[in-house]
């Protein structure tokens, strides 16, 4: 009998998944297939594919059939459990936006855990309620399976205080009004992967930019977050898909006093109707408005490159100087024009992009010169919460 994990990254529209086959007494895991339910609540779309790369399933479903994350959630289970008919599924692993000031490790979960990370959806509003969808329908139909919650918060809890702390009142950052920062899990992968880039990062001041359709930064040193451009809330720092990042508090004070936006209103602003998508009016996919020559299109890809550099030279500050530069995330990744402004706009920094490296795709795009190495890195999200899941349960 073969031993399986189960990844899930439930986001608002889809649910996006991973299974790994495994010894559950080492920490092998080999890939087994992947997969997304796309298209919830709109055009519901179910494709997998296996290790190979080889399509397992291609399957456009009615809103009838799936109508919602339970029923997403139903189905991929149905599916995992004719697909893995000769094996056992030991546990599932979830990537959890929130973990708050009190999950800053991975967790089993129980009833009690998942009403305290119930209790943290309004600081992450767009993400948190569909993460814990799927552990819901989990626990009452699969109460025996255990159950793990991995946090992109948690990689940052090694901050020291006085990068986790705003300048409000003590008693609000007793409460949890603090600085948290996003995307740890995608951190924490790129800073077990340095090593392999060049033994050298290991130990050196490195920028992490992850930029996808959420997008922050993070410095690292000795492989430890030390500070990141995400907040209390994934709508800090960068220019996101459709999220404003950083913006002055008197701005929201003035929609509320002068547009009469209530909180509800401008968390819809904020979170949906900002960033590439409000400053171009056009999308919020980077491929579109790189293809477009709309002059809205230039500024809202000049603003989202512009505060990336303005960033870099933050995070820099607070790391004492730098070494390394890695790319990562579905922008990061892919396209080598963003990069490129990217590390145009870092040469006082001593960044020189090596033109023809980064037009190849290679991992490292700085030249021989550069004092400040740079490297694109694919994320794996997915493999982290594998792994930390198969820890938990042999911890148990
Ligand atoms: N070749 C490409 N060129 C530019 N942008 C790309 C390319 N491929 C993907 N992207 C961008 O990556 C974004 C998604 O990144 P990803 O990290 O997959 O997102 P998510 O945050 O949903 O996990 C898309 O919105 C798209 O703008
Ligand atoms: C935290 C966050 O922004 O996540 P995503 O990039 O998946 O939206
Ligand atoms: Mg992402």
């Amino acid at each position: 009998m073969n031993n399986y994990l189960l990844v899930i990254n439930a986001g608002s529209s889809s649910i996006k998944f991973a299974v790994y086959q495994t010894d559950a007494s080492s920490n092998q895991l080999v890939t087994h297939a992947s997969g997304q339910l796309d298209g919830i609540g709109n055009q519901p779309n179910f494709t997998v594919k296996n290790h190979h790369g080889v399509t397992l399933v291609e399957r456009t479903l009615s809103v009838n059939e799936i109508h919602d994350h339970r029923g997403a959630i139903t189905l991929i289970l149905a599916w995992i459990k004719d697909y893995l008919a000769d094996g056992v599924l030991l546990a599932v692993g979830h990537r959890i936006v929130h973990g708050g000031q009190h999950f800053s490790a991975p967790v089993l979960i129980d009833a009690s855990i998942l009403a305290a990370l119930e209790a943290l959806i309004p600081l992450a509003p767009l993400h948190q309620p569909h993460n814990l969808a799927p552990i819901r329908v989990l626990l009452e139909t699969l109460p025996a399976l255990p159950q793990v919650a991995c946090f992109d918060t948690a990689f940052h809890r090694t901050q020291p205080v006085v990068a986790q702390r705003f300048a409000l009142p003590q008693h609000f950052f007793d409460d949890g009004v603090r600085h948290y920062g996003f995307h740890g899990l995608s951190y924490e992968y790129i800073a077990s992967v340095l090593s392999e880039l060049d033994p050298a990062l290991v130990n050196a001041r490195v920028i992490v930019a992850h930029l996808g359709n959420g997008a922050s930064l993070c410095a690292l040193q000795n492989g430890r977050s030390m500070a990141t451009t995400m907040g209390f809330s994934p709508l800090d720092g960068l220019v996101m898909g459709t999220r404003c990042g950083t913006i002055d508090p008197g701005v929201l004070l003035y929609l509320m006093a002068h547009y009469g936006l209530d909180a509800q209103a401008l968390e819809q602003l904020l979170y949906h109707q900002s960033g590439l998508l409000g400053v171009s009016g056009i999308s919020s996919d980077m491929r579109v408005l790189l293809a477009s020559n709309d002059p809205l299109a230039l500024e809202a890809i000049a603003l989202f490159v512009y505060r990336i550099g303005r960033e870099i030279g933050s995070l820099a500050a607070a790391l004492g100087g730098l070494d390394a530069l890695v790319f990562t995330g579905g922008i990061g990744e892919h396209s080598a024009v963003i990069r490129a402004k990217v590390c145009h706009q870092a040469v006082w920094l001593g960044l020189e992009l090596d033109e023809t490296a980064n037009q190849a795709g290679k991992p490292c795009i700085s030249t021989l010169n550069s004092s400040v190495s740079a490297w694109v890195v694919a994320t794996d999200e997915n493999r982290m919460i594998a792994l930390h899941t198969l820890q938990q349960l042999n911890k148990t």
